[in-house]
């Protein structure tokens, strides 16, 4: 596939306005839908020959290749310079991860001399010996995998905090889920050691049973003794986040427009909407254009979480913005733009494809039992399962286990177990992962069902043990279509075959009642008997081919393979809608 390019970056390259490369692609009768839209690599090509030939670089260059211009070989591409790791605290409550990000913010910010007052962005970035670290400091994995459900993926290493004295509880679990989830490298602090009852070895063969093997037991898993309260081992838990980064070989290019992630947003009395954005990759500048969402921004202002104000932060630098029109959401990207114009026409541009595809109901879906009946070959199942007790969740994962273990080309893996009912926070980790949650014995509450149905996510409770495994089975066999039923939606009566060379026949019809839909199934009625069972292949109002036609409309209807049509026919078009279980 060839390279694309979009029109503003193009303009951009050639350093003229986007008017007037729309201009050039108008004389060329190049289609474009806006400022934004992709251009094929031969097209870039020609207008940048023609932007040069305008220049006279052409004629005046001694060398055929004008440097300006050229497309820079790939061969030559040095590899971008490496970033500082972006870090987040993630644990069960009270078990200290605010301490230690106070920890190590009050003891390690970069410049204290220049008397800046610290401000919660949401994000800092602190100095090690081993460089740069960029701690997000809205701690928990609600906010991480919020950032990541958005499309977004802020971090690269995660933290997780566990108290000595109380070792691994509900939501450690639930933050190595989500970690893993996200396939970010874990690192995890021990904390509260300074406590007389902490049992630093107690947290480790309880890591074991999570798989989570900490090195000093053969496994690969690092932990790190700390106290977030006298600050011991907290350098070397730094010096543990970078020496992960190095592995992770982490680098982004420096030069080059903006691209980030909004980390959080706030509207402030004064100032108007705040929105600390991480760069990840190149050069964030005062002046920039932004877009986010359905948001656009002229940055008039940046500032670091000391407060002090910055010209431009380069890829793992968080600050802070003033110019937002509107509050961006967190975890959407911001890309830059040339001018406001392209902002403004990026913004409308996906404001109407999202209304479009509302208008068409195309929701954000996640995966359903029947996305993955339909696909047996399911590389994975991923399962979150509530239960009322203990006991339950144990059988059932034996259970489970067994039967994944009949079948070798799917993985089952419980991606979190837990007593309780299904929260808020499953379905992040669901929605992120594509897991089905399921749970015993206990009901979600209203609010999440709710949410569960919004973002498409299957969430399931059973009473009985059996129709969970037998549902778990299902799963993992794939045996199991999910039952159809026609749905009709509109008939249309044929007052007039027209014979069309090379089409074959098209049936002129009108529509009686309903929608006639292209590529609906359709059954063709003739005294009142079926003569014909297809598909709508084509549907025409006049010479145009259209995706559907309503109710008191004439229109040409094709059906797949079929030629027969007569007049007085009756053409009644349905669909097949899945039967909610
Ligand atoms: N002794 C001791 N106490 C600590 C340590 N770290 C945190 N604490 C205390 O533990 C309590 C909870 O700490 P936080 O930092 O608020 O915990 P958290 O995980 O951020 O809690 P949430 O934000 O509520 O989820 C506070 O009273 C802290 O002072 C530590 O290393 N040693």
């Amino acid at each position: 596939m060839s390279e694309k390019v979009r029109i503003y970056q193009l303009a951009k390259e050639l350093g003229i306005d986007t008017k007037d490369l729309l201009a050039h692609l108008d004389s060329l009768g190049v289609e474009y839908k806006s400022h934004s839209s992709t251009l094929e690599e031969d097209v870039a090509e020609t207008i940048r020959q023609l932007v040069s030939e305008e220049r006279g670089e052409v004629a005046a260059a001694p060398q055929p290749q004008a440097a300006a211009t050229a497309p820079a070989p790939a061969e030559a591409q040095p590899a971008a310079p490496h970033r500082a790791p972006v870090v987040t605290v993630m644990g069960h409550v009270d078990h200290g991860k605010t301490s230690l990000l106070d920890f190590i913010r009050k003891t390690r910010v970069a410049d204290k001399e220049a008397g800046g007052i610290t401000q919660h962005i949401g994000a800092y970035r602190v100095e090690t010996p081993n460089g740069p670290i960029t701690f997000l400091d809205t701690p928990g994995h609600e906010a991480f995998t919020t950032i990541r459900q958005r499309g977004a993926s802020a971090t690269d290493i995660a933290v997780i905090v566990i108290a000595a004295d109380d070792s691994i509880m509900p939501q450690t679990r639930e933050a190595i889920a989500h970690a893993r989830a996200a396939g970010v490298p874990i690192i995890i602090a021990i904390n509260k050691t300074d406590l007389p009852q902490a049992n630093v070895d107690k947290v480790k063969q309880d890591l074991m049973r999570l798989e989570l093997v900490p090195e000093d037991y053969g496994g690969d898993t690092i932990t790190v003794p700390i106290s977030a309260k006298t600050g011991a081992g907290v350098d070397q838990l730094l010096e543990m986040i970078s020496l992960v980064a190095e592995l992770e070989d982490l680098r982004a290019p420096v030069d080059g427009p903006a691209e980030g992630v909004i980390i959080e947003s706030v509207l402030d009395k004064r100032a108007g909407v705040l929105a600390t954005v991480l760069v990840q990759k190149g050069t964030l500048r005062v002046a920039d254009y932004l877009v986010s969402g359905e948001v656009w921004a002229k940055v008039r202002r940046m500032t670091d979480e000391n407060g002090q104000t910055v010209a431009e932060a380069g890829p793992s630098v968080p600050v802070q913005i003033l110019g937002f029109s509107e509050q961006p959401v967190a975890g959407d990207k911001i890309v830059s733009a040339p001018d406001e114009a392209t902002a403004k026409a990026i913004v409308a541009e996906r404001r109407a494809a999202r209304e479009e595809a509302e208008r068409e109901g195309i929701g954000k879906k996640g995966v359903t039992l029947a996305d993955l009946f339909g696909k047996p070959k399911a590389v994975k199942i991923n399962l979150i399962l509530r239960a009322d007790t203990q006991g339950s969740l144990e059988a059932i994962k034996g259970v489970i286990a067994r039967e994944a273990e009949q079948v070798e080309e799917v993985d089952v893996e419980v991606m979190l177990d837990a007593v309780g009912a299904p929260t808020e926070s499953d379905l992040l980790l669901a929605s992120t992962a594509g897991a089905t949650v399921m749970s015993f014995g206990v009901t979600a509450p209203g609010s999440v069902k709710k949410a569960a149905e919004r973002q498409g996510i299957t969430l399931k409770s059973y009473r009985i043990i059996y129709d969970l495994i037998e549902d778990v089975q299902r799963l993992i066999k794939g045996q199991i279509e999910p039952e159809f039923e026609e749905q009709v939606i509109g008939h249309a009566e044929v007052r007039q075959v027209i014979h069309v060379p090379r089409s074959g026949n098209i049936a002129g019809s009108y529509v009686t009642d309903g929608v006639i839909r292209r590529g609906a199934k359709a059954r063709l009625i003739r005294g009142g008997r079926e003569v014909y069972k297809g598909s709508v292949a084509q549907l025409r109002r006049f010479k145009d081919d259209v995706r559907e036609v309503a109710t008191g409309f004439e229109c040409g209807i094709n059906l797949q393979n079929y030629d027969n049509v007569q007049e007085g026919d009756i053409i009644e078009a349905y669909e097949m809608v899945e039967v909610p279980v």
